[in-house]
């Protein structure tokens, strides 16, 4: 990965500089002042140690006469796969684990509340391939797979909650897999689970030869530290799908991704899409995203013209946090590992609906009327030609 572009943030850094610097962060990110948050030496120490990432950035609210402000640290952790994905399936879980417990401690010492993972963290992304052996052999139960029993016992131990995506198998019903995001609650139980409303059908990403669009509607999970929803992957193209967690109450959303460069991923989507969805919801969104090059044994094709390969091409990392005002911190790397901490006040969400009102203005009376008819057959879309009466 030598070549790659280390982010957005380093290209930005290296050629602004005084004033324009400070421009491009106001105009673009919404930034006046960076808000970054000193981090203790240990974790400095440790994550040079384990090589990986670091960073926080600070989320303040107004101070408000009737209500302390409700202060939460929230990670998200992005991760490239531990082993090569020709060893044995538990082999490759178990690397991960390793891995990714050494950030998870960082994260403890740091006091983080909430932390959530890429898309399916615990596996390669191996659904290009249309291989069903040995993919299928990471799938687990939500409830009590070794994953969650992994996390359960972190959630203990540093009264920490987790939202952790992963391939479930529901041996309940009849053994068939989901695209599950579980949420794991600061004492270790499992507060609930969501499925993935969304499945692409685009370029590799071959994900509906696995698995179906969710059945879970769009959960809020009330937390011990705040009400959360989880949109996963390609839910942030969907726009209701956004919406519906906000209005079932959620103050922050996790988008958990496995998502690459080419148009498929459409890299240049990434900074603009959770983004939005904070604004239009008034909510705190985090965007998690996948890290590295994920090559398998075969080689495949998606009907797309392009020569037969191995692997999907880089996930490009990037994970950020937004606000609900829109102002967002800058995102972590496109090449490494990294654990990303927001210290949030949660008021914040609530003064900005106050303030822009566009809860009050959404109109959904008019949309629930024009989107019942767009579903009837004889639909005629409203196009009003020249000359019409
Ligand atoms: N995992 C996933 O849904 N990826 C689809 C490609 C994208 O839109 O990011």
């Amino acid at each position: 990965m030598e070549n790659e572009t280390v982010s957005l943030e380093s290209i930005i850094n290296n050629n602004l500089n005084g004033r324009d610097l400070e421009e491009f962060n106001r105009i673009y990110y919404g930034r006046t002042d960076n808000h970054e948050v000193k981090l203790k030496e240990s974790s400095i120490a440790a994550a040079k140690e384990a090589d990986f990432e670091i960073a926080s950035y600070a989320f303040p609210a107004k101070k408000e006469q009737t209500r302390p402000p409700r202060i939460v640290k929230v990670g998200v952790i992005q991760h490239s796969i531990a082993a090569p994905t020709d060893r044995p399936v538990n082999e490759q879980k178990k690397a991960i684990f390793e891995k990714v417990k050494k950030i998870i401690d960082v994260a403890g010492q740091e006091g983080v509340n909430i932390i959530c993972f890429q898309e399916l963290w615990n596996m390669p992304f191996a659904f290009c391939t249309r291989e069903k052996q040995p993919w299928c052999e990471f799938a687990e139960s939500a409830e009590d797979g070794p994953t969650t029993r992994f996390l359960s016992e972190l959630a203990a131990k540093y009264a920490m909650v987790f939202v952790s995506s992963i391939l479930e198998r529901d041996e309940n019903h009849s053994d068939i897999l989901w695209n599950t995001a579980v949420i794991i609650s600061d004492t270790g139980s499992v507060i609930g689970k969501h499925r993935k409303n969304h499945i692409p059908r685009v370029g590799d990403f071959n994900e509906s030869n696995y698995y179906m669009e969710g059945n879970t509607g769009h959960p809020v999970f009330a937390t011990r530290y705040g009400k959360i929803a989880v949109n996963i992957c390609f839910g942030r193209h969907h726009v209701l799908n956004w919406m519906m967690f906000g209005q079932n109450g959620a103050e922050i959303v996790f988008n958990p991704s496995a998502t690459i460069a080419a148009e498929a991923g459409s890299e240049y989507m990434w900074n603009i899409e959770a983004r939005n969805a904070a604004i239009t919801n008034c909510y705190y969104t985090a965007a998690i995203n996948r890290v590295g090059y994920e090559e398998f044994p075969n080689e495949f094709t998606s009907a797309d013209g392009k020569p037969a390969h191995k692997d999907l091409g880089l996930f490009y990392g990037s994970s950020y946090f937004t606000g609900p005002d829109g102002v967002r911190c800058p995102g972590l790397s496109r090449t490494r590992d990294g654990l990303l901490i927001a210290v949030m006040d949660l008021n914040k969400n609530r003064q900005i609906k106050d303030r822009r009102c566009y809860y009050m203005t959404q109109r959904l009376d008019m949309y629930v009327s024009s989107l019942s008819k767009v579903l009837e057959l004889d639909y005629k879309p409203q196009v009003v030609h020249e000359n019409e009466k």
